[in-house]
């Protein structure tokens, strides 16, 4: 089996690419090879690939910088995706594709499920729920995979940051009060593949969510980083209101992964074991 993937670099790609299953090959297209800015450039690479599936790993993902440049980040994030999907329809091929908890406003305390009503609070969630839009509307089958809070030890994530800050400071204040689940990008990209692999052989797509276990909030997750990596750093809780950024965050990030694991067979992972193999990929485990 051929997979087409967008995305090269980042977090989820790079996994994608480590962690490619026997018996699959997998074509990484980074953006000199496919930029998202330009989605007809997009569509024609799905067509020369002759893949059986195509992933989409690639999207604007500064969520702070979409705030001033949301036309910018539409492109990418939806019209890139939809010309992707529409490409996918005319060939019949399987579109997989991943987006966001920001897709909601983030109220109450309950876990969102994939048919909740979706109401972003940002510009970033808005771009990412129209390219779900786009898709959905493309008439391709497409599984759409919800995650939240992605961390791996390469690329910008919170993990990372946690660590250089941890080495230098004695104590760091953490919001307390947004809750969600941090997702190792390993674990999303064996779940991208056991999904492709299943819609190749005929399974239908959908919406779904896929987020690490347990939910934490970031304060919480902060210490557990620095538990794990043997620093010293005490985390402060502080409220959101004490840290603000350009981009309002959803204070309730919680997804309902049950579906995928009914349909696809796929737990949430375990965040604490994909931190262990962070950390110790770093070299920073106690
Ligand atoms: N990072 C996170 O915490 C979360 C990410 N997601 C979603 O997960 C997916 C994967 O995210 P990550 O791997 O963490 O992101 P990342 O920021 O590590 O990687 C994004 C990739 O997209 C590429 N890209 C950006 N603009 C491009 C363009 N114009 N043309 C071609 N490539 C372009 C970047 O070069 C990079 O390789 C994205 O769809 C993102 O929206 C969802 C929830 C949370």
């Amino acid at each position: 089996m051929r997979v087409l993937v967008f995305g090269q670099t980042g977090q989820v790609a790079q996994e994608l690419a480590r962690r490619l299953p026997a018996g699959m090959t997998a074509e990484f297209l980074g953006r000199d090879r496919a930029d998202l800015s330009d989605p007809a450039a997009c569509a024609a690479a799905v067509r020369a690939s002759h893949a059986d599936a195509v992933i989409n790993a690639a999207a604007w993902t500064a969520v702070d910088k979409a705030e001033t440049d949301e036309a910018a980040a539409h492109v990418v994030n939806a019209a890139a995706p939809a010309a992707m999907a529409q490409e996918c329809a005319a060939l019949g091929l399987p579109f997989l594709h991943v987006s966001t908890d920001y897709v909601f406003d983030g109220a109450g305390t309950l876990a969102f499920r994939p048919d909740d009503a979706t109401d972003p609070q940002n510009a970033y969630g808005r771009t990412k729920r129209a390219g779900e839009v786009a898709i959905n509307d493309s008439g391709a089958r497409a599984l759409i995979l919800r995650t939240s809070w992605v961390v791996s030890a390469h690329g910008a994530n919170f993990v990372k940051t946690m660590l250089r800050l941890g080495a230098s400071r004695d104590s760091l204040n953490v919001v307390a009060d947004q809750i969600g689940a941090p997702t190792p990008a390993a674990a999303i990209a064996d779940a991208l593949f056991t999904a492709a692999r299943a819609m190749a052989n005929g399974q239908a797509g959908g919406v779904y969510h896929f987020a690490g276990a347990p939910d934490i909030s970031w304060a919480d997750f902060a210490r557990a980083i620095m538990a794990g990596a043997g620093l010293g750093c005490a985390i402060n809780d502080i409220p959101t209101s004490d840290y603000p950024t350009p981009a309002k965050r959803p204070l309730n990030s919680r997804l309902d992964c049950s579906a995928f694991e009914r349909d696809f067979g796929v737990a949430r992972p375990d965040w604490q074991a994909g931190l262990s193999d962070i950390l110790y990929e770093l070299g920073g485990a106690a």
